[in-house]
């Protein structure tokens, strides 16, 4: 679906965005691209979906050049941009179906069915979008980007300026729309979209792929191997790591009551930060 390799980017000359990236993403995927703030995630977005050009190495969407603009290119591919980009004199209704003229009616999808689906609040559905909350901005400009029945979808923070139930609405649709087929690139730094939604994650840092893999395989790769084990001893509450190999007869430790013993999982943030040295939010 995405083929991508050695793409290279400078905005100023001596000073390269995008130092050599190469990955695919396949068919029917949910592929997150992950990094902190500047490392070039929505550079490569804007690579992908035609919007920047002047790139060297290769970037494949269903085989073609992104930038060389096939009359279908654009059809078969959904965008929902960091900020939302609508009218903001203009409704909720009024910007999807405008939205919505641009492509074949036969893909077009009911845009108060999908901000039905979308839980966006009745009552606003005429009023311009400059009364809208920043939720309910991003509900519109989620039915955007699904208003046509993508093949593929550029997911730019999708969760963003949502409240937790709204979260989990938006993750419960993007897994809806794989089901369907729908191809999915998703750029964040929200690790719990990562981890929930992602078949596969790629680390992204100053430009670079440090690494790319399932979220499971890659917090197995650097599992810590510990446990946390919380204890009564001599009427005082005591916590500590222990190497789960040396939990496997007796507890290396004197005690009068175990309370809780719980493996330390590594977060994929903690393995974002191993393998990168940086933290997602900088
Ligand atoms: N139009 C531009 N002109 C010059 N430099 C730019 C431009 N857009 C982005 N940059 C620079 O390119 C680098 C990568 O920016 P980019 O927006 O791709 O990062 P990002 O990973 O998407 O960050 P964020 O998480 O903040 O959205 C940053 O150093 C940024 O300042």
């Amino acid at each position: 679906m995405i083929d991508v390799k050695n793409l290279r980017f400078s905005y100023k000359k001596g000073h390269e965005t995008l130092r050599g990236l190469t990955f695919a993403v396949d068919d029917g995927e949910i592929f997150g691209f992950l990094g902190p703030n500047g490392s070039g995630k929505s550079t490569t977005q804007k690579i992908l979906t035609g919007i920047l050009g002047g790139y060297c190495g290769e970037a494949l969407l269903f085989g073609q050049k992104p930038d060389a603009h096939p009359m279908d290119f654009r059809s078969q591919i959904g965008v929902l941009f960091e900020f939302p980009y609508l009218y903001t004199n203009l409704s909720a209704l009024d910007n999807l179906n405008y939205f919505a003229s641009f492509y074949p009616a036969g893909r077009r999808r009911n845009a108060a069915e999908l901000l039905e689906m979308l839980e966006f609040k009745k009552e606003f559905l005429r009023k311009p979008v400059s009364s809208y909350s920043k939720g309910m901005r991003q509900r519109v400009s989620m039915a955007r980007a699904l208003i046509h029945n993508p093949r593929l979808l550029f997911l730019d923070e999708p969760t963003s300026g949502l409240d937790p139930s709204g979260a989990v609405l938006f993750r419960k649709i993007i897994e809806e729309e794989r089901r369907k087929g729908t191809t999915v690139f998703l750029t964040t730094h929200n690790m719990l979209d990562a981890d929930l939604l992602c078949d596969r994650v790629a680390f992204i840092a100053d430009g670079e792929i440090n690494a790319l893999d399932t979220p499971q395989k890659l917090k197995e790769q650097k599992n810590s191997n510990m446990a946390e084990v919380t204890y009564l001893y001599e009427n005082k509450r005591c916590t500590v790591s222990v190497e789960l190999s040396r939990l496997s007869r007796v507890f290396p430790f004197p005690h009068d009551k175990i309370i809780s013993i719980h493996t330390k999982e590594p977060t994929l943030e903690d393995i974002f930060i191993q393998y990168t040295g940086k933290g997602l939010i900088s």
